[in-house]
């Protein structure tokens, strides 16, 4: 089955306001936070109102996961514990570095009785992640989602935000490397301006054209937008199906839809641009 994750939002876990409106938001996943966007005196009380809010199943259709500190913070057993017992559609563990980091988690998931269903979802946002992306993304089953933290690797590679990203082309290339030998889905990072539409936009329309499955946002506004950037447009539904019966009633390998060469491999790209369309459309 496809897991629809067009839109992925963070909301901070201390901001009991954000939790209630979430219920509302139309994003396809939510990412109840415990790291970065909660002061350290507010953390054990957010995390108390996350996993009470992970396991009210008061969050519909959307995908709910936990963002814990990373390992080696004096919060992250804890978090993990406690996420595990709430049962989340995801765990997410930030600034993962390697595959044994990513075996431990699982063992401590594990250890920590998280149901079958809670996937470990790994953030990638740091040079040394990035090298090992490969083997971070094959090291698991339970591993199901890859995450990039941009944030985080612009400030460990001293870089810049820029328009069109060029100081992080590497990075997200190799992880979506990773992401595809392995099977799992790849979420971009996240866009800090909120009130540039534009940019926001234009951001989205290049995660989607390099392969990422969705975009990790961090505004309600940014919602709509990411979930029509990442889903396939209507001419792109039409021309999937348009192609498809151009190949099966041409009967040979090789045939041509709107003047371009189309083979079997185009055939099952038309077929996975349907099968995302027809998952979200079964989102109602
Ligand atoms: C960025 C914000 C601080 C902006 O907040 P604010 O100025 O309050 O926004 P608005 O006034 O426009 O808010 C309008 C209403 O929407 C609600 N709201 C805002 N953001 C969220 C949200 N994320 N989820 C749910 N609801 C939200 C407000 O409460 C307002 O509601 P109402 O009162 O009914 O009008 C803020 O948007 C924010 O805190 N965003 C999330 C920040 C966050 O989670 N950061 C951590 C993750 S990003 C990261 O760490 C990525 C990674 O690790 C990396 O390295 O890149
Ligand atoms: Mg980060």
């Amino acid at each position: 089955m496809t897991t629809v994750l067009r839109s992925v939002l963070y909301m901070p876990g201390a901001n009991d306001r954000a939790l209630e409106k979430a219920k509302s938001i139309p994003c396809d996943g939510l990412i109840l936070d415990l790291e970065d966007s909660v002061a350290p005196e507010a953390k054990p009380a957010a995390r108390e109102a996350v996993c009470a809010a992970a396991s009210s199943g008061e969050y519909g259709r959307r995908t709910v996961t936990i963002r814990v500190n990373s390992l080696g913070t004096e919060w992250h057993d804890a978090d993990l514990a406690a996420a595990a017992k709430a049962g989340p559609d995801g765990i997410v563990v930030p600034k993962v570095n390697s595959a044994a980091e990513v075996l431990g988690l699982v063992e401590a998931m594990e250890r920590a009785g998280a149901p079958e269903h809670t996937r470990l979802w790994a953030m990638v946002e740091t040079p040394q992640a990035i090298f090992n992306a490969r083997e971070i993304a094959a090291a698991s089953d339970r591993l199901a989602v890859i995450v990039m933290g941009t944030n985080d690797l612009v400030k460990e590679l001293y870089a810049e935000h820029v328009p069109g990203r060029a100081p992080l082309l590497t990075s997200l290339s190799m992880a979506l490397l990773a992401a595809r030998a392995a099977g799992v889905q790849i979420l971009d990072g996240v866009y800090n301006d909120v009130k540039d539409a534009e940019g926001f936009l234009a951001e989205c329309a290049q995660g989607r054209q390099m392969g990422f499955d969705g975009k990790t946002l961090i505004h309600p506004g940014q919602v709509e937008p990411a979930n029509e950037q990442f889903a396939p447009s209507a001419e792109a539904v039409e021309d999937a199906r348009g192609l498809i019966e151009a190949f099966e009633s041409a009967g040979s390998g090789v045939a041509t839809y709107k003047n371009k060469m189309i083979e079997n491999l185009h055939v099952e790209s038309a077929r996975r641009t349907l099968t995302i369309h027809d998952a979200i459309s079964a989102l109602g």
